[in-house]
């Protein structure tokens, strides 16, 4: 057995980046690995997450790859695990956040965990048990349009209870606002899923100091910033070694198939410094559209900046959508997306900027990439990604980052932040 201290399942990859940046924050060398480890992988470290694709899959298949990671992860002595999900719950009615967790909390033999999405530097609070996107509650937010997880409401206990087997509580804002040692005690008397309210970052250091021990957390990316701290002062840990980041290869491409919101303004804005091309599901059903967008790329200057995008208007989605199906349109831009991440890599592109969850996966698998080193954060919850053979990987949430969010990615390459990373 190796020393895994923690242990993470992400429900998406650029989930798991965003978990990783965070965790890279605190100090400490994170590995990621892209699915499940497979036999003769790599040796384990103290410091573990593992990417799955499983927020919209079908519930069994889901909950048993989550199942077969934390074995895995459990194998190499994880201490504390850790259910990373989207700052904006997305999930559908039925899964895949609760059914995970309950699997997870039956696996570990728990009769509680807790449930905490919050990430106030990104606009995610949980007030009341209710999650805003910044001044908006989650089903007035943008995440109403979303193409694969429209989020119709925004309270939790809500959204969780037809998710899951056992009971939902709530630790509400005036106790978190009392201290560590109350929340604590409130965590103490309740049982099942237990929703956290926070809404400042000084609300998620509270909550790291009430439940830093527990043994399985589930949620954002930004609780786990202020662990590694307290479980290093609890001498839970040792302090592990970080190694350089490695070389990146020139040459460089945007792909977004990303259709929220600040992803449609980030593309806007890119567009008019970058060439693009514009893929549309309907032409890629047809025979030849895939053909014509490759046949662009092929003919531009790898160096150049530019950006294959499928990002569109909710109204444009939903045509698509009406004629093709939901899934069917989204598996079209996906894998048109990764065929052209393949060619781009064949162009000898080595710096990939990738918007949208579901889009980075589809990506992410394509280039056959196992393991990430973690680099310098672009954005809250967006690191620079590097795979072992000068390959560059951004992968940004859809709705992360600033408006120059692409232009910005590309520059900090160029202005040799890298190597100022610790
Ligand atoms: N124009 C479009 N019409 C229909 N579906 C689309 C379109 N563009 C992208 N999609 C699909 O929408 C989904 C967006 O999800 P994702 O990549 O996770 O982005 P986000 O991070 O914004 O949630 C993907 O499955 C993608 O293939
Ligand atoms: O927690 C978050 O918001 C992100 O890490 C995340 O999971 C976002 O998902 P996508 O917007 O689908 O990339």
């Amino acid at each position: 057995m190796s020393n895994t201290f923690f242990g993470a399942i992400a429900d998406d990859f650029t989930g798991a980046t965003d978990l990783a940046a965070m965790l890279a924050r605190a100090g400490v060398p994170v590995t990621l690995r892209i699915g499940l480890p497979e036999a003769g992988s790599e040796a384990a470290t103290t410091f573990e997450v593992i990417a799955l694709k499983i927020r919209t899959n079908p519930i069994e298949d889901a909950v048993a790859e989550a199942r077969a990671a934390y074995r895995w992860l459990k194998a190499q002595g994880a201490r504390r695990v850790f259910w990373k999900y989207c700052s904006t719950f997305d999930s559908t009615q039925r899964g895949n956040i609760g059914p995970v967790a309950d699997a997870l909390m039956t696996e570990m033999g728990l009769d509680r965990t807790v449930h905490c999405p919050a990430f106030p530097e990104n606009g995610r609070r949980v007030f009341m048990g209710n999650l805003f996107v910044n001044e908006l509650p989650l089903n007035e937010s943008p995440m109403k349009d979303h193409p694969l997880t429209p989020m119709r409401d925004a309270n939790l206990e809500r959204l969780l209870r037809p998710q899951v087997q056992r009971q939902t509580a709530l630790v509400a804002f005036p106790t978190v606002r009392t201290g560590s040692d109350a929340v604590r005690e409130a965590l103490g008397r309740l049982q099942g899923h237990i929703v956290l309210d926070a809404v400042e970052d000084a609300d998620l250091q509270t909550l790291a100091g009430a439940i830093h021990d527990m043994p399985l957390i589930c949620g954002g990316s930004a609780i786990a910033q202020p662990l590694p701290v307290l479980w290093r002062e609890a001498g839970a840990m040792g302090v592990p070694d970080i190694a350089p980041l490695p070389d990146v290869g020139d040459g460089q491409i945007a792909l977004s198939g990303s259709c929220s919101a600040m992803t449609r303004a980030q593309v806007g804005h890119y567009l008019k410094t970058a060439v693009g091309y514009r893929l549309d599901p309907l032409e890629l059903a047809e025979s030849g559209g895939m053909a014509a967008a490759r046949v662009w790329l092929k003919a531009q200057d790898p160096l150049a900046p530019k950006i294959v995008y499928a990002t569109a208007e909710p109204s444009s989605v939903t045509l698509a959508q009406e004629k093709l199906g939901v899934a069917r349109a989204g598996a079209l831009v996906e894998d048109a997306l990764a065929q052209l991440a393949q060619d781009a890599r064949a162009m000898g592109i080595g710096r990939v900027v990738v918007a949208g969850g579901e889009t980075s996966g589809a990506v992410t698998r394509a280039l056959g990439v196992d393991r990430l080193r973690i680099g310098p954060e672009i954005a809250p919850g967006v690191p620079w990604c590097f795979a072992a053979d000068g390959l560059a990987l951004a992968l940004k949430s859809g709705n992360f980052g600033a408006e120059t969010f692409f232009t910005d990615a590309f520059n900090m390459l160029e202005h040799g932040a890298v190597s100022s990373v610790a």
